[in-house]
């Protein structure tokens, strides 16, 4: 049986999420957000994360990219504790309006935190046309974002990040603000930067069949306080294409698997009430090989 937590134990790990605890206080009142979670992905993994609205994954991601101090618990990045922004990491938004510059050209937005890394010149324009490239934007370097479609602008955002050249690439909802035949196009994308590139991509999304599509895990988060419902292997082959995998079996078997999982996490259901259901990931028959 594939399980999420069958590692290869020669598999580097990327990122290591120990007792993560994160409560806010605002006017004085408590706000327990996290209660306790903990996983690593390996160096390498693509890794979505669904829950239901508000179980903090919003703030999971901003704790794991050094953006809010945590309560409580350790996150660390490639071993080293994470206390600030990391090097190695980019993360895309779900608002690309607001994320890109719209002073700056497509070319000049890419290439802004080049400069922050105090790239040469030659260098940084040769990052910034490999990844207008690599987004299927080479046409446009000198075009506004405002003078292009939402599609097209995330692909902008896109390409910054994968310019920047980061071990880890965060994305928080980063389609959710397009029509879906622009989402199933900007999901064949990121994977394809996640073959080429290599990188360890963690995902957040409402969308569970985006999450099974894109992911070799699915994490599902519990309601607020949030632990973790399940580590779900997602054990489809991969190659994917859009027609072909949403049509087979053992996607449909998924998708019932992690939204019955999300129902039961709105409904308040959490992993610690509920009896002991085996290993984490066992869903159903395993995919045959
Ligand atoms: N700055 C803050 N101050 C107080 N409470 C906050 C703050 N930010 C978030 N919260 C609360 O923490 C919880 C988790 O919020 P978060 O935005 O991380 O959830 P989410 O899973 O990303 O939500 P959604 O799916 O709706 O985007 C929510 O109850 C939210 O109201």
């Amino acid at each position: 049986m594939t399980t999420a937590t069958d590692r290869p134990a020669t598999a580097t790990r990327m990122l290591s999420v120990r007792g993560l605890h994160k409560v806010y206080e605002s006017a004085g009142r408590p706000t327990e957000a996290i209660r306790d979670l903990t996983f690593d992905i390996a160096a390498g993994e693509m890794v979505c994360i669904v829950g239901p609205s508000g179980a903090g994954k919003t703030t999971l991601l901003r704790c794991i990219a050094g953006l809010l101090p945590p309560t409580g618990g350790d996150i660390s990045l490639e071993g080293r504790p994470v206390a600030g922004p990391p090097k190695g990491m980019a993360v895309v938004f779900q608002d690309y309006a607001r994320s890109l510059f719209p002073w700056l050209t497509v070319a000049q937005n890419v290439e802004l935190p080049l400069r922050e890394k105090k790239l040469p010149k030659a260098e940084r324009r040769r990052l910034v046309e490999r990844s207008l490239e690599a987004v299927g934007l080479a046409d446009v370097p000198r075009s506004y974002p405002w003078q292009l479609s939402g599609g097209m602008q995330q692909r902008v955002a896109i390409a910054r990040a994968v310019a920047y050249e980061p071990h880890i690439l965060m994305m928080d909802e980063p389609f959710a603000a397009v029509d879906a035949q622009t989402r199933a196009d900007l999901e064949d994308l990121v994977r394809d930067l996640w073959h080429r590139l290599g990188i360890t991509l963690l995902f957040v999304t409402h969308d569970i069949d985006e999450a099974i599509y894109l992911g070799r895990r699915v994490l599902v988060l519990s309601g607020r306080p949030t632990v973790i419902m399940e580590d779900v292997a997602v054990d489809l082959p991969d190659e994917r294409d859009q027609l072909g995998t949403r049509n087979l079996p053992r996607f449909g078997e998924l998708r019932t698997h992690v939204y019955e999982l999300v129902q039961k996490a709105k409904r308040g259901h959490r992993p610690e009430n509920e009896p002991a259901a085996g290993a984490s990931g066992a869903v159903g028959k395993e995919f045959p090989a």
